[in-house]
């Protein structure tokens, strides 16, 4: 969840007036930061996971499952059980935090404080998510679930997708055909980004995912539910006009992105240098874990061709000009600008000495080409050594893979990296075993000096392939050949013997190593093209030959020199055990699981249609998985009892 500022929202034309100003007191004011606490060190490990929800309501009589826009209401109660919880015990991590999203529909969900280094707090992060679950679910209307779904299937479909119904013709933000105003979260902050996104940008956004052809799918696809010939809005002629493309589904409002749910993570480092390598190790990662958590394929009611969400919350949010799109020659703009603000990063810190000025430099500016998106009048004139809210207003609205989180000013937090390109899972066991993989990966990364680093420009070309369907399967993927130092991979010796025999282990996992030994040049030996190759996801996690021993091994050879009891192995066992049967596709991924539900559904027409009462099987579905109700040995491990079993109990 973003900067949510109290105030009064800035026209866009006054809010471009204004920008430069944002802009270099943004820059000031991280500068202030960097001065400050550049050298700040010894940051023990702090790491955390947002999950987000949304609140579906289910109606069995008209057999129809919609989302429950009680937002606002809902999260009122839970901060009043938060607050009476948190006299009720001194363990802050047990006590959740609920936030408020994009969506009138969605929740967020955090423990209380952030998780430590330890094993124990490690291994009890999916108890800490069941029992936020659990206390959401407790606390909504007994027809009503917190679902972890990516992507609302029906959202935007015709007929009723919300409770209370709102007709989709009063947009007066999005000017969406197909989202009514109240599906957007009403705090200022939502409403201005998406009026504001879409005056930027000169006309509505428009997403076009290509539809999944099935057998009687008509070709060409020309949907049916867009109301071609509507003219409320200026805007409304744009479908009819080339903005809806055949055999695609077409989307037009903010809702459609920002409206989904995922699984963030966020490590704070030792210091500076090991936020960069945190950051530059997990950014060729981000693809991959997409691709493996990938779980959405349905859109408006659609079975799509991709798998994953990124694509669709890229262009919910695309406030590039069309100068900056490049579909006309600069005149007004200044740039051409090849990404939208939320997308996967554009620049690697890399860890020479020297670099940190320069990519640092770059990393800050390239944040900065954008213009800011939401102002309040009232803090517009800060004091920049003592707020950093003009960096965070442009931070914030640069949604990418990766976030490089500066300590916030008057605070005792350190450097951080936010790890954002995962789709949320169905169930908090696999949110726990995607949250422990990249914990674990992420010491490995600092702990072994594990180098990823392959172009920026390969990077975005598996993240195109992450979102085709069934690319966990199907797609090969750049990654690098040689990952460890001297060409010397740590090996696990498969049970607790540490890589290094004489080095005590560690019962916690640490959050400062000694930096790298780097040129001062950092320059590669050989042709860059011969540092990668092209792998499948099976390869990249769980290994290739003897020379790579894929992710699972290096985490493996990590978790060696850590002090872990047996039945605490076992545990970080069943995490593992789960990623590695995904990545082999012994399991199946979200998305896969969903488009074949759809497609034996007995009321599925072979169309390419999710009807309403698909969707309604789907979402029950899908609780039912969660609460360990239903039986699905094709995505989940047999031994999976539900969300109510150890951790759903109801005290923290
Ligand atoms: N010092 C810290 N180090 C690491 N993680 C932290 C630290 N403090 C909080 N966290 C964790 O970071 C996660 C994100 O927290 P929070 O929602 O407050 O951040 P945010 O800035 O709003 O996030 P976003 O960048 O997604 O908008 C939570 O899981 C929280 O527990
Ligand atoms: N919900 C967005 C992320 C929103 C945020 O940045 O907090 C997503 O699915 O990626
Ligand atoms: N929730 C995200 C997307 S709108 C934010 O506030 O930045």
């Amino acid at each position: 969840m973003g900067l949510l500022s109290a105030g009064t929202p800035l026209s866009w034309d006054d809010t471009k007036k204004v920008a430069d100003h944002i802009r270099s007191h943004g820059i000031t004011q991280f500068l202030h930061i960097w001065d400050r606490l550049k050298d700040k060190n010894g940051d023990e490990l702090l790491w955390g996971d947002e999950i987000e929800y949304m609140v579906v309501v289910l109606d069995d009589k008209t057999k129809n499952a919609k989302l429950s826009l009680r937002q606002t209401e809902i999260l009122t109660k839970l901060s009043s059980i938060v607050n009476n919880l948190s006299l009720e015990t001194e363990d802050a991590i047990a006590i959740p935090t609920f936030h408020p999203e994009y969506g009138r529909y969605m929740l967020e969900s955090t423990p209380g404080s952030p998780f430590t280094g330890s094993i124990t707090d490690l291994l009890s992060v999916e108890k800490n998510m069941r029992y936020r679950r659990t206390l959401a679910r407790r606390y909504l209307k007994p027809n009503e679930i917190p679902l972890t779904l990516t992507s609302f299937p029906r959202l935007g479909s015709p007929g009723q997708f919300t409770e209370p119904y709102h007709n989709p013709h009063d947009a007066v933000s999005s000017h969406s055909l197909f989202l009514p105003e109240q599906i957007t979260n009403p705090h200022a902050r939502f409403p201005t980004l998406t009026a504001n996104i879409r005056r930027r940008r000169g006309s509505k956004v428009a997403i076009n995912l290509p539809i999944f052809v099935d057998e009687k799918t008509p070709r060409p696809f020309i949907d049916p539910t867009i109301p071609w010939d509507r003219s409320i809005y200026a805007e409304d002629p744009e479908a009819k006009n080339g903005a809806a493309l055949p055999d695609h589904i077409y989307m037009d409002a903010m809702g459609f992105g920002m409206g989904c749910c995922c699984l963030q993570l966020t490590y704070q480092a030792c210091n500076v240098s090991d936020a960069r390598r945190l950051y530059d190790g997990l950014i060729p990662i981000g693809p991959i874990m997409l691709a493996l958590t990938a779980g959405s394929p349905i859109w408006r009611g659609f079975l799509s061709d991709v798998d994953c969400r990124w694509n669709v919350v890229a262009g919910s949010v695309d406030d590039r000009t069309v100068e900056e799109r490049g579909l006309k020659p600069l005149e007004h703009d200044r740039f051409k600008i090849p990404k939208s603000r939320y997308d996967s990063v554009d620049f690697l810190w890399l860890l020479t000495p020297a670099s940190i000025i320069v990519y640092g430099s770059m990393h800050i500016a390239h944040l900065f080409i954008r213009d800011p998106l939401v102002v309040f009048s009232e803090t517009i004139d800060q004091d920049d050594k003592e707020s950093s809210d003009h960096f965070e207003n442009i931070q914030s609205t640069n949604w990418q893979t990766l976030r490089f989180k500066p300590p916030p000013p008057k605070s005792p937090i350190g450097w951080r990296v936010e790890f954002r390109s995962m789709e949320v899972q169905m169930t908090d066991y696999e949110n726990a075993a995607y949250a422990v993989f990249i914990t674990l990966l992420s010491r490995a990364i600092l702990s072994f000096n594990l180098n990823f680093y392959i172009p920026i420009s390969k990077v975005d070309e598996n993240m195109s392939r992450a979102q085709g369907r069934g690319a966990s399967q199907s797609e090969k993927f750049y990654f690098r050949k040689d990952v460890c130092p001297g060409g010397n991979s740590p090996k696990s010796s498969g049970s607790s013997s540490p890589v290094d025999e004489s080095r005590p282990k560690d019962r916690k996992m640490r959050n400062c190593f000694p930096p790298p030994e780097i040129p001062e040049n950092g320059v590669p030996k050989g042709p860059v093209e011969e540092e990668y190759s092209e792998m499948t996801i099976h390869e990249i996690i769980n290994g290739k030959g003897d020379s790579y021993p894929g992710l699972l091994g290096l985490i493996w050879a990590y978790i060696d020199t850590l002090d872990v009891s047996q039945q605490e192995l076992s545990k970080i066992h069943s995490y593992l055990d789960l990623i590695r049967r995904r990545a082999n596709g012994s399991l199946l991924t979200p998305a896969t699981w969903v488009r074949n539900f759809v497609r034996t559904h007995p009321a599925y027409a072979h169309d390419s249609v999710v009807t309403q009462e698909i969707n309604y099987d789907l979402i029950v579905a899908v609780d039912e998985i969660e609460r360990g109700v239903r039986n699905v040995a094709d995505l989940l491990p047999e031994d999976y009892t539900g969300g109510e079993a150890d951790g759903g109990s109801i005290s923290p």
